[in-house]
Parts: C-alpha cells; structure tokens; sequence
C-alpha cells in the first residue's frame, strides 16, 4: 500500500469493440491490470507504441479534459480520445490531490488560447500566446506544479531547451519530494534520468519495468555523443 493519488490501473476490455485499433496496439491489448508503486512514473517507447493513448485515457478516466488543462477546463476542439477512457478504471489512493494539470504538447496552444478566454480580474491570464513556446511551457507546469499534486505529462520536452528541462527535473523532483504524483510519456534522456523513478517501456510487445540504462532515449543519446564520427559514418557512409 502506498499514498500515491493513482495507485494502478485495470482495463475493462469487455467495454472495447472486437474491431478497435486498440486491440492491435502490442503494449496496450494484453494489459489487465498496472499497479504505480513510485511518484514519478514514466512511460517509454517507439513512436506509435501507444504511450499517449493509454496516458490520456488514464487522465480522461481521472477527470482532466482530453486536451489538456487543470480539471475546470472543459472544451473539446476535436473529438479525438478513444473509447479506452470509458474502458479503464482507476485505483484511487486516500488522499485527494490539492492541485492538477495533464499538460500534452500536442494541443498546448488550444489550452493557452483557453487560459486567456477563462481569465478574468481576479485570475488574469498569463498571456501564453506572448512568450515562446518552451517558455508558456514551462511557465504553465511551473504555475500548476506544488507539493501534493497529481501531474500527467505528455512530452513536456518537446519545447523546452535542455537547460530547461534540467529545470523541470529539478521542479519534478521538488514536488515528488513533498507528496505529488507524476505520470510521464517522454522521449527526454534529461527527465528520464530523474533518481527513483518507474520506467514502464512499451517496447517489444507486452508492457514491462525497465532500468533507464535500458531505454532507447539514453542508449541512443550514449552511443550518439560517446561515438559520432563512428555512427554518422556508418549512417551517411560516403555521403
Ligand atoms: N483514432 C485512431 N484510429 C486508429 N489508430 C489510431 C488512432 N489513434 C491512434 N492510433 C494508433 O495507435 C497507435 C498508438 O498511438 P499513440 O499516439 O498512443 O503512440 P505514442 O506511443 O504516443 O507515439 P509518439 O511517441 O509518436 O507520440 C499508433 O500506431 C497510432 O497510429
């Protein structure tokens, strides 16, 4: 038992039709159950392994809106989340977060455009659309991220500079430390290396645990810096 605000997941598989993609996805189709036993959780893998569909519907399932936002966000630009968020159920832990946000690179412009719309007097917006993007980046998960939060990020990378994302690690760590939980889809070798974390890798078929030394985001990053010349010739040859 622990005090993780999500402590697993189980999927009704009943709930999902004969012919959905989602019973073609390797990592995805065979999973039952998945128990969370660390704050900071990751999930690895190749492009199209699945890791976002099963982190949005796990932060649909827990009240987020499928784009993106704080729980009071409520809008829908496209409707695009597959039936896997009615399928799936949550363990919840006792206690109940006292912050949110499920950030998602890929529709963070919808969310800032909305941020402006629901600001008012007393909640004025912080102008996203006016800085750049790894800026409005990290000043939203900075705004939302406290002590004793739940976060679910989907490549919270994607923008941000490498120093930056030392300063989200740092932020992450800050938080796990005091009680909050997160759920992370990254290819970042950065965040990946953040002490203590869970590292689910979609990869080879079913779902399993792996060591960080063990994923392709740091195996890659290795060989690519520690062998260059060797791995662009044997890459570019003559070119
Ligand atoms: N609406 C859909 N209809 C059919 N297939 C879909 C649909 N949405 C996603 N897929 C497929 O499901 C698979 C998993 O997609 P998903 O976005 O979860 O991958 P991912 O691991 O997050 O990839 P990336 O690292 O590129 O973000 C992909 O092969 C994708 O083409």
């Amino acid at each position: 038992m622990n005090n993780l605000f999500i402590q697993g997941l189980s999927i009704e598989w009943t709930k999902i039709r004969q012919d959905s993609y989602l019973r073609n996805i390797d990592a995805i189709k065979d999973i039952n159950g998945l128990d969370f036993k660390k704050s900071v959780t990751f999930f690895v893998g190749e492009n199209g392994s699945g890791k976002s569909t099963l982190l949005e519907a796990l932060a649909v399932a827990y009240g987020f809106n499928p784009e993106g936002g704080t729980k009071n966000y409520s809008f829908s630009t496209y409707d695009s989340h597959s039936e896997l968020c009615d399928a799936i159920r949550i363990t919840k832990g006792f206690r109940r977060p006292k912050s949110g946000y499920f950030l998602r690179a890929e529709s963070f412009y919808n969310v800032a455009t909305k941020e402006k719309e629901y600001a008012d007097s007393e909640h004025p917006s912080e102008k996203y659309h006016e800085k750049s993007h790894g800026e409005s980046f990290l000043a939203i998960a900075q705004k939302y991220m406290r002590a004793e939060g739940i976060y679910i990020f989907d490549e919270p990378e994607a923008a941000l500079s490498p120093q930056r994302q030392l300063t989200l690690l740092m932020d992450i760590c800050k938080c796990a430390k005091h009680g909050a939980q997160f759920i992370i889809v990254t290819h970042s070798p950065i965040l990946l290396g953040i002490p203590d974390a869970e590292i689910f890798s979609f990869d080879e078929g079913e779902l399993h645990l792996c060591e960080y030394e063990e994923t392709d985001s740091y195996i890659v990053t290795e060989l690519f810096i520690n062998n260059r010349n060797h791995l662009l010739h044997k890459l570019l040859g003559e070119v």
